[in-house]
């Protein structure tokens, strides 16, 4: 898929990889709109992701999350950015890789750590070893992150701005 006739960008990723903030400066490189299906789904609920999580649990969350992707997913010019679990289920992952040009954010465990060291907002984080969650995400969600994407983006070199000119100039 080339960009010229991909519809969208949607951005994957571990917690920390920069979805969001990468996403914002590629919208305003790229003048498409910014949308964050996290901040999307605490819009339409009502509510946080740590509080769908407590009163849900994670499965109520996925079914939310799937819901919104398959919803955003049929917009057209728009960067997305998804939650780190998006790729989990299949359906979302047909979604991204069908209707959209789709980057993996690689980012090494160490500098998730270090970017998501002050936030509380993520439920799957809050346990006494977050390193040891990290790692096990990464090992089980890396290979279906690589099975959506159309391009691989490293993104331990450079400020997030430079990263989202990087990949303009990377694109299709
Ligand atoms: N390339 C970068 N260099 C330095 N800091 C960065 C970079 N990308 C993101 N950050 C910082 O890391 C933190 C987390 O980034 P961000 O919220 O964009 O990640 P995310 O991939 O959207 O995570 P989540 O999946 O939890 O939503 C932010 O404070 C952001 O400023
Ligand atoms: O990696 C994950 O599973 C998550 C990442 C965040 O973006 C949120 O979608 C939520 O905290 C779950
Ligand atoms: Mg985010």
């Amino acid at each position: 898929m080339s960009l010229r006739t991909c519809r969208n960008i949607f951005l994957v990723g571990p917690m920390g990889a920069g979805k969001t903030t990468i996403g914002r400066c590629l919208a305003d490189i790229l003048h498409w709109q910014f949308v964050d299906s996290d901040h999307e789904i605490e819009a339409r609920t009502g509510a946080t992701i740590p509080w769908i999580f407590d009163v849900e649990g994670e499965e109520g969350f996925r079914r939310r999350e799937a819901m919104m992707i398959a919803e955003l997913t049929q917009q057209q010019h728009i960067i997305l950015a998804t939650g780190g679990g998006a790729i989990l289920r299949p359906a979302n992952r047909q979604h991204l890789h069908q209707r959209g040009f789709v980057i993996y954010l690689e980012t090494p465990v160490s500098m998730q750590l270090e970017r998501t060291a002050m936030d509380k907002n993520r439920p799957l984080l809050q346990t006494p070893n977050p390193e040891q969650r990290l790692n096990d995400l990464l090992r089980i969600r890396d290979p279906l992150y690589r099975e959506t994407a159309h391009l691989i983006v490293p993104t331990t070199d450079g400020c997030a701005r430079d990263l989202a000119h990087k990949i303009v100039n990377a694109l299709p």
